[in-house]
């Protein structure tokens, strides 16, 4: 079904003259949990920070819901999303206020932001920690805080940036597994950057190859992966014959 969350339109990004990302079209659908892989220097994180409306194109459009977004009403969109990147960025504050944070500065009302905080706590496995400092987590226990302080706010969407690529193999596993099931029962909208074939297999259902800035393939995870077109064959193809 088409129903596109995020829609854009002749986007180019440059830095320094250097075309980084050029994307004539490009559509997120609503629920759609979208994985981004490509070489190093590719331009995902480019794609995901103009995705997530951090950084703005010299050229093209954005479209959030069908509405263009604009200078004025950038800030309202951003509010709608959450971004996650590998360091978790925590406050200097307890794990409670940092979880709080986002829905402090939404004016929520104290007992509602407790019932939730409380709530995301528990769904991440962290309700141990909330009197704890944040400077005082495990890399795996930081991350889990990142991922309940960016779930708390509801976003539309959700943007991870290698947030899994520093924690070792059963942290990562087992991070994996919760937040999968977290985006899926509340039906959030993902978009996922990672270079670990596993966690894209296992978490992501769409997924879009880019090189050079530019989009090569996207389509369902599955179909990319076994019928890599020719463009997107040059990095997929790699991993397909490291792997048969
Ligand atoms: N602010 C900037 N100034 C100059 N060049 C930049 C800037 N930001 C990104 N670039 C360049 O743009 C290209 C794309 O960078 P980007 O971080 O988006 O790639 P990536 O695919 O996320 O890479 P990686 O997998 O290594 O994280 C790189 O060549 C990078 O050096």
């Amino acid at each position: 079904m088409n129903n596109p969350l995020i829609t854009l339109e002749n986007i180019d990004v440059k830095a320094r003259d250097k075309r980084i990302l050029s994307i004539p079209s490009f559509e997120l659908q609503k629920g759609e949990i979208l994985g981004l892989m490509g070489p190093n220097g590719a331009g995902k994180s480019t794609l995901l920070k103009t995705l997530a409306l951090l950084e703005p194109p010299q050229a093209g459009t954005i479209k959030f819901q069908g509405e263009l977004v604009s200078d004025r009403s950038s800030l309202a969109v951003r509010r709608r999303i959450a971004v996650a990147l590998q360091q978790s960025l925590l406050l200097d504050t307890s794990v409670y206020q940092n979880v709080a944070m986002g829905l402090k500065i939404r004016n929520k009302p104290r007992k509602e932001i407790k019932t939730q905080v409380h709530y995301w706590l528990d769904i991440f496995k962290i309700s141990h920690l909330a009197k704890k400092h944040a400077y005082h987590l495990s890399g795996g226990e930081a991350q889990r805080v990142n991922l309940a302080r960016a779930m708390i706010i509801q976003p539309e969407v959700l943007f991870l940036d290698e947030p899994f690529s520093a924690l070792d193999f059963p942290t990562k596993v087992q991070l994996l597994k919760d937040i999968k099931s977290v985006v899926e029962e509340t039906n959030t909208t993902t978009v996922f950057i990672s270079h670990d074939l596993m966690e894209i297999k296992y978490f992501t259902n769409t997924l879009a190859i880019l090189i050079g800035g530019e989009i090569k393939q996207h389509g369902p995870t599955e179909e990319v992966l076994s019928f890599p077109n020719s463009a997107s064959s040059t990095f997929i193809g790699e991993w397909n014959h490291l792997l048969s």
